[in-house]
C-alpha cells in the first residue's frame, strides 16, 4: 500500500507540492473534526457536575462553530488542490506522452497497437485524474482523521484509545487481503479495457469495408464480445470485492460496539468517569466514519497502481535521439554502407550500400515487399539500422537530433494524411510560422490554389467536414504544398500508383516538378517516365540491390530491370514483379 502511495506521489511530478498541501489541509480538517468531541466534552462536564452556565454554552457553541467553519474551509482547499493537481498532472502527462512519441522508433507503434496507445492516453489518464487522485487522498484523509481521533481517545482513556487503534489494524489487515485479490484481477481489467478500445477503433476505422461487404453483424460481434468481456471482468472484480467491503464495515461496527461496551463496563466498575464514558460512546460513532468511506473505494488503489505503471511504460521506452546534436550538414549527399535491417527477426535489408549525390534523383524500383519503403524509413530514421550506417552530409543520421535530421527531409507518401484542421493549417504544418502569403504561394506551386479558392471557406475549410469534396489527387497536392512550404533539401517521394485522371495527373506532375526543383530526390518510382529520367536507378528485391545504374545502362545490361520495363510496357506494374 505504501508503495502505491509513493509511486503515485513520485509520478505526480510538479503537482506533488499541491498534493502535499492538500494532505496538510486534510490533517487540519481532521483536527477541526476531532475538536467537536472537545465541544461535547465541555457541555457533558457541565451537565454532570451541574455547573451549566451561559458561558459554558457559548464556549461549546464557539468550539462547534470553529470546528464547522474549519472543516468547510479545509475541505474546500483540499478539494481544490486535489482537483487542480489531478487535472494538471494528467494534462502534463498527455503532452509529455505526445512529445515522447515523436522520438520513439516506429517499432513501438508496431508492437503497441493503436488501441493500447489510445487507451493509455484516454482511459488510463482519466483513471488517474479522477479515480486515483480521489481514492488516494480519500484514503489518506480517512487514515489521518481516524488516527487523530484515536490519539485524542488515547489522551482521554488509554484503554479505549488502544481499542480504536486495534480497529484500524483490523481494517488494514482486511484491506491488505483485498489488495492481494486486486493484484490478481486488476491487470485483467486493464487488458480488457485496452482490448475494448482496440475493437471499437478497428470497427470505426474499417467502417467502409464493413459497409461495402455488409459485414455489420460480423464486425459488431467482435465489439460485442469485447464489451461482454470488459463487463464480465468488472462484474468479477466487484463480486470479489463486495465481501471485503462488507467485512470492513462489520469490523468498524464491531470495534465501535466494543468501545461502547468497554466504556459502559469501565464506568460501572468505577475505573472511568461518567463524562469520559459518555464521550467515548459519542466518539465511537465518528472515529471510523471517514476511513469506512475510504475503505469502500480502496480496491481501486490497484487500478491506480496499474495506471501509473502503464503510463510509466511509455516513459521507459527508449527514445531515439538521446545523444543527438543539432547538425547542419555541409551537403546533402546520402550514403548507406553495409546496411542490414530486420523487422523483429525478419531480415528485410541485407548488406545494402549506395550513394545518392546531392541534387540528383534516385529512383528505387523493384517488386512489392522488396524493401523500398523500408530503405526510405531508415534514411529518415523512423527505424534504426541493425548494422552498417546511413550518413547525410557525411554525418551518421544517429548523430543528429530527430528534429535537426527531419528538418532536412520532406516526405510525400501515396497515402496522404491530412489533419482534422483547416487547409491552411494543414499546409502550414510544413512550416508553422509561415505567413498566409507563403501558404498561398506554396499552394499555387502545388497546383491546388484554384480548387482551394473554390471551396466555400477557401483556405479555412476544415478537412474532414468538407473532406468529401476533396479528391485523392487534391489531397495529395495539399500534401505537396506542405512539403514545398517546408523547403527541405531532401525529398522522399512515393510516387502515386493509383489511376489518376489525366487532368489531375498533369497537376500532380507539375506540383512534384515544383517540389523537387534543385533537391536531392529519392523516389519510390512506379512511372516508367520518372524512372527513365532518374540519374540513378536502384533495383531492390528481397532486401538486396540487384542492379544499379541509369536507364540506358540497365537496359543494356539486361536482367530484372529490363524485364520490369518490358512487363511495364505490357501494362503490368512494378508492384506485380
Ligand atoms: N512495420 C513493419 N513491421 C513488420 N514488417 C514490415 C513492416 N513494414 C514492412 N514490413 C515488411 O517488410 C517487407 C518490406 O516492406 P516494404 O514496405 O519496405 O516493401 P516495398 O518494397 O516498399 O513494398 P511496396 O512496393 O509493396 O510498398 C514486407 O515484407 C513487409 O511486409
Amino acid at each position: 500500500m505504501i508503495k502505491i502511495f509513493k509511486k503515485f506521489f513520485d509520478f505526480s511530478g510538479k503537482q506533488k507540492k499541491r498534493f502535499y498541501v492538500s494532505l496538510i489541509f486534510s490533517l487540519l480538517h481532521s483536527i477541526f473534526e476531532a475538536s467537536r468531541i472537545v465541544a461535547i466534552a465541555v457541555v457533558l462536564k457541565a451537565v454532570i457536575k451541574d455547573t451549566m452556565s451561559p458561558s459554558v454554552i457559548w464556549t461549546s457553541l464557539l468550539i462547534m462553530l470553529v470546528s464547522i467553519a474549519g472543516c468547510a474551509w479545509t475541505r474546500k482547499v483540499t478539494t481544490m488542490q486535489q482537483t487542480i493537481a489531478g487535472y494538471t498532472m494528467c494534462a502534463d502527462k498527455r503532452v509529455e506522452i505526445g512529445e515522447r512519441m515523436k522520438y520513439m522508433p516506429m517499432g513501438y507503434f508496431n508492437n503497441n497497437n493503436l488501441g493500447h496507445i489510445a487507451s493509455i492516453t484516454t482511459n488510463t489518464c482519466e483513471n488517474l485524474q479522477d479515480i486515483a487522485t480521489r481514492v488516494i487522498l480519500m484514503y489518506l484523509q480517512g487514515m489521518l482523521t481516524t488516527t487523530v481521533i484515536s490519539i485524542l481517545l488515547l489522551v482521554f482513556d488509554v484503554r479505549i484509545g488502544i481499542t480504536a487503534v486495534l480497529g484500524i489494524l483490523a481494517f488494514l489487515l482486511l484491506n491488505h487481503q483485498m489488495q492481494k485479490v486486486s493484484i490478481k484481477i486488476s491487470p485483467k481489467k486493464t487488458i480488457a479495457d485496452i482490448a475494448l478500445v482496440d475493437a471499437v477503433l478497428e470497427y470505426v476505422q474499417g467502417i467502409t469495408v464493413v459497409k461495402s461487404y455488409n459485414l455489420g453483424k460480423q464486425a459488431n460481434k467482435k465489439v460485442d464480445r469485447k464489451i461482454d468481456e470488459a463487463n464480465d471482468i468488472c462484474y468479477t472484480l466487484e463480486k470479489k470485492f463486495i465481501p471485503f467491503m462488507c467485512g470492513q464495515t462489520v469490523v468498524f461496527k464491531l470495534f465501535a460496539l466494543l468501545m461502547i461496551t468497554l466504556s459502559v463496563v469501565f464506568c460501572l466498575n468505577g475505573s472511568m468517569s461518567l463524562i469520559n464514558a459518555l464521550l467515548m460512546i459519542i466518539s465511537s460513532f465518528i472515529v471510523y466514519g471517514q476511513l469506512e468511506s475510504a475503505g469502500m473505494y480502496s480496491a481501486l488503489l490497484r487500478v491506480v497502481d496499474q495506471s501509473v505503471d502503464h503510463i510509466a511504460e511509455i516513459f521507459d521506452t527508449p527514445v531515439m535521439d538521446v545523444n543527438g546534436v543539432k547538425v547542419e550538414p555541409k551537403n546533402h549527399d546520402i550514403r548507406a554502407e553495409h546496411v542490414t535491417f530486420s523487422y523483429d527477426d525478419r531480415k528485410i535489408i541485407d548488406d545494402v550500400s549506395f550513394t545518392i549525390p546531392e541534387k540528383t534523383t534516385t529512383a528505387i524500383v523493384g517488386p512489392s515487399g522488396g524493401g523500398k519503403t523500408t530503405i526510405c524509413s531508415l534514411i529518415s530514421r523512423f527505424w534504426d539500422v541493425n548494422s552498417g550506417s546511413i550518413t547525410i552530409g557525411g554525418r551518421n543520421v544517429k548523430e543528429y537530433t530527430l528534429d535537426s535530421l527531419l528538418n532536412n527531409i520532406s516526405m510525400v507518401f501515396q497515402n496522404v494524411y491530412l489533419f482534422h484542421d483547416t487547409i491552411e493549417n494543414n499546409i502550414k504544418f510544413g512550416k508553422p510560422d509561415a505567413t498566409r502569403e507563403q501558404v498561398i504561394e506554396a499552394a499555387k506551386k502545388a497546383c491546388c490554389h484554384e480548387f482551394i479558392e473554390n471551396l466555400p471557406d477557401g483556405y479555412q475549410t476544415v478537412i474532414g467536414e468538407a473532406g468529401a469534396t476533396i479528391s485523392g489527387g487534391e489531397k495529395q497536392r495539399i500534401s505537396i504544398a506542405r512539403a514545398i512550404l517546408k523547403d527541405a533539401p531532401i525529398i522522399i517521394l512515393d510516387e502515386a500508383t493509383a489511376n489518376v485522371d489525366p487532368e489531375n495527373e498533369k497537376h500532380l506532375q507539375d506540383a512534384i516538378a515544383e517540389l523537387t526543383k534543385d533537391k536531392t530526390i529519392i523516389m519510390i518510382a512506379h512511372r516508367l517516365k520518372t524512372v527513365r529520367s532518374a540519374s540513378q536507378i536502384l533495383v531492390l528485391s528481397g532486401g538486396n540491390i540487384l542492379q544499379r545504374g541509369n536507364h540506358e545502362q540497365l537496359m543494356k545490361e539486361g536482367g530484372i530491370y529490363a524485364d520490369f520495363v518490358n512487363m511495364r510496357s505490357k501494362s503490368i506494374g512494378w508492384k506485380l514483379g
